[in-house]
């Protein structure tokens, strides 16, 4: 049957998909109009309905006194895990540039882009559809489609910075000045906030951790002829410490809030999105919240477009709860861990589709 993964070889499909070298935007250009079962979860139920509820994702205004700000901020990192902020002094055009050039580079002509792709990233850079494999390890794999309905581009800018002859030109220049931008903003103004909010002075971030917008994500969702039945990017909670993410103006991002309802993270002209992930969340000691959140892929018609500027710490940190937020009514709530851990634990090693700080989580239960 059309739609189920019984009757094709899903290994045999996927290699064809890859050598194809042109994405889920190549499939959208060679004129599908049934998505391949690769695309769909055979027995997932149907995407949950949009919550009704009235939870609304804060706005902080960052013209504000600080005074104002940082218990914002910390009150926003506490119940949602995610805001929006105001009046940030990112000039609009160099976000506009960025989008539109994440645009251009995914709706180059298939020859063109298909130089640049690659699974595992060379010099930094890796360009392609990433499959659903951590999630795949979840209780019920067959709940969960092979692929997003999405392509990636993705930057490693952690110092030294990518192999610039593998970095796009046609998007090298406004990506590059997107990064000097939002990593100086991310570290002055966010690193500086969500920092004062932990009671642990400005600088820590920034000082102490050696944090640096170390990766970004340029996402690109072609239009999809059945678009309820597929996932533009799994339900996930980042990594690292925050995320700064833009999108255009077409809007898919949900996230998963406390009274189990996915919402809508709607895109509001001007603003950016702060995500709180997980290694603050453990340094925080679990007084902050790491969201869950995916992707809808709403549109026949539209793609969209949306660039995700990852912020971690240096490698050689340990990361652990923080001495002044573990106390005698809030015990330690995880074991330390390196950096290297953690990063083997977000290539699937560990991974059971649940956060991957739960396997560092200290238990009072007893192990069996
Ligand atoms: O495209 C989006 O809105 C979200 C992307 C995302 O969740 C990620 O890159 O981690
Ligand atoms: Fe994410």
């Amino acid at each position: 049957m059309a739609g189920t993964r019984d009757d094709y070889d899903v290994t045999a499909a996927l290699d064809e998909f890859y050598a194809s070298r042109t994405g889920v935007c190549g499939l959208v250009e060679s004129g599908v109009t049934i998505v391949p079962p690769l695309f769909l979860a055979p027995n997932s139920p149907p995407p949950p309905p949009l919550g009704t509820t009235n939870f609304i994702i804060p706005t902080i205004d960052l013209s504000l006194p600080r005074s104002v700000i940082v218990p914002l901020v910390h009150a926003a990192a506490r119940t949602c895990g995610i805001f929006y902020v105001t009046n940030h002094g990112v000039p609009a055009d160099v976000i506009d540039s960025a989008l539109s050039a994440v645009r251009a580079f995914h709706e180059l002509p298939p020859a063109v882009r298909s130089a640049f792709y690659t699974l595992a990233p060379v010099g930094g850079v890796s360009f392609s559809t990433y499959r659903n494999d951590r999630p795949r390890q979840a209780a019920r794999p067959d709940a969960i489609p092979v692929l997003p309905w999405r392509d990636s581009l993705t930057i490693s800018l952690a110092p030294p910075g990518p192999d610039m002859g593998h970095f796009p030109a046609s998007c090298r220049d406004p990506l590059l000045e997107y990064h000097r931008v939002m990593a100086e903003f991310g570290k002055k103004k966010i690193g500086a906030l969500l920092s004062e909010a932990l009671g642990v002075g400005a600088e820590w971030l920034e000082k102490t951790m050696q944090m640096e917008a170390a990766s970004m994500a340029s996402h690109y969702y072609p239009p999809c002829p059945e678009p309820a039945k597929v996932i533009g990017g799994m339900d996930h909670t980042d990594p690292f410490l925050f995320t700064v993410l833009v999108q255009d103006a077409v809007g898919g991002l949900v996230v998963h809030v406390d009274d189990g309802e996915w919402i809508d993270v709607p895109p509001v002209a001007g603003t950016l999105l702060i995500n709180i992930t997980e290694l603050l969340k453990v340094f925080s000691n679990d007084e902050y919240i790491s969201i869950d959140h995916r992707v809808r892929v709403k549109s026949m018609k539209e793609s969209r477009v949306s660039i995700a500027l990852f912020f971690n710490p240096s490698d050689s940190h340990i990361i652990e709860p923080l001495p002044e937020l573990v106390t005698a009514d809030k015990p330690r709530r995880y074991r330390s861990f390196t950096m290297t851990e953690f990063m083997d634990s977000r290539k699937g090693k560990f991974g059971n589709g649940s956060s991957s700080i739960q396997q560092f989580a200290l238990t009072s239960e007893p192990s069996s």
